[in-house]
């Protein structure tokens, strides 16, 4: 495995903790020894919360991502967030194109592309959420779903561009349920996917739905799976540092 392929835990808070709690976490989570030196962390907490996750973080080896940014620089685009709103608070990541905002917010593959593009103009390493429904994994169609998502969320870029993001494995009917994808499963999804983008060859891919401390390690320790994007199990610091510390096993096993 590449260099550029070292584990990444990528907390996804969705809407969840106040500015109050987040710092609260932040000072919790550093106060324990985590395995930095071997595993990436990223913290996602809600907009309301990333100045002040920022300020908390500023000199600490975990790095912050948002949740959503505006494909514009500026302009009339109520209750959106532009990319120097964000890079200005501290944030280096982005999460893009998750199911939830595909499935409740309208996001279009064309909007994903276009987030990922004005992310990486910003030097935000943008984490593109992919993933099938329960209905379309039953009809055995996961992997042609999966595969037209990243080609459009890439639609038009450079390699080289592509090797800069991060794409997240995210089986719809997985997220937030306790039933993981199996390790082997979600691996041969990704797999494939590394396989048919080039740019993808030595970027990370990760898996996301009902990951847990417990079962980290079993899908880091596969091939094509560089670490997770996680819900529910990266809101308490000990779970959190148990999934940095699953990823770092799995990865060198
Ligand atoms: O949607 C997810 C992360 O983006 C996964 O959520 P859970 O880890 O709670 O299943």
């Amino acid at each position: 495995m590449s260099a550029a392929r070292r584990p990444l835990i990528a907390g996804n808070w969705k809407m969840h903790k106040t500015i109050a709690q987040t710092q609260a976490f932040i000072a919790d989570l550093c106060a324990r020894p985590l395995p930095l030196d071997d595993v990436d962390a990223v913290l996602c907490p809600p907009f309301t919360a990333l100045a002040a996750a920022g300020a908390a973080l500023a000199g600490s080896r975990v790095g912050l991502g948002a949740q959503n940014v505006s494909w514009a620089e500026q302009g009339a685009l109520t209750g959106e967030i532009a990319p120097a709103m964000l890079t200005e608070c501290g944030v280096r990541w982005v999460v893009i194109g998750h199911s939830e905002r595909r499935a409740m917010f309208g996001e279009l593959d064309e909007r994903v592309k276009e987030k990922a593009r004005i992310a990486l103009a910003h030097g935000l390493t943008p984490i593109v959420a992919v993933g099938e429904t329960a209905e379309e994994h039953a009809a055995g169609i996961a992997l042609d779903k999966v595969r037209r998502q990243v080609r459009a969320a890439f639609d038009g870029f450079a390699d080289d561009e592509i090797a800069r993001c991060v794409v997240a494995y995210e089986p719809i009917w997985a997220i937030g349920t306790g039933k993981a994808d199996s390790p082997e499963e979600a691996n041969a999804v990704m797999g494939a996917i590394r396989a048919d983008v080039p740019g993808l060859r030595d970027a990370r891919i990760l898996y996301g739905g009902s990951v847990k401390p417990d079962n980290i390690a079993a899908f880091v320790s596969q091939p094509h799976i560089d670490g997770g994007l996680v819900g529910g199990a990266s809101l308490e610091p000990a779970s959190f540092a148990a999934l940095l510390e699953g990823a770092r096993k799995g990865a060198a096993a």
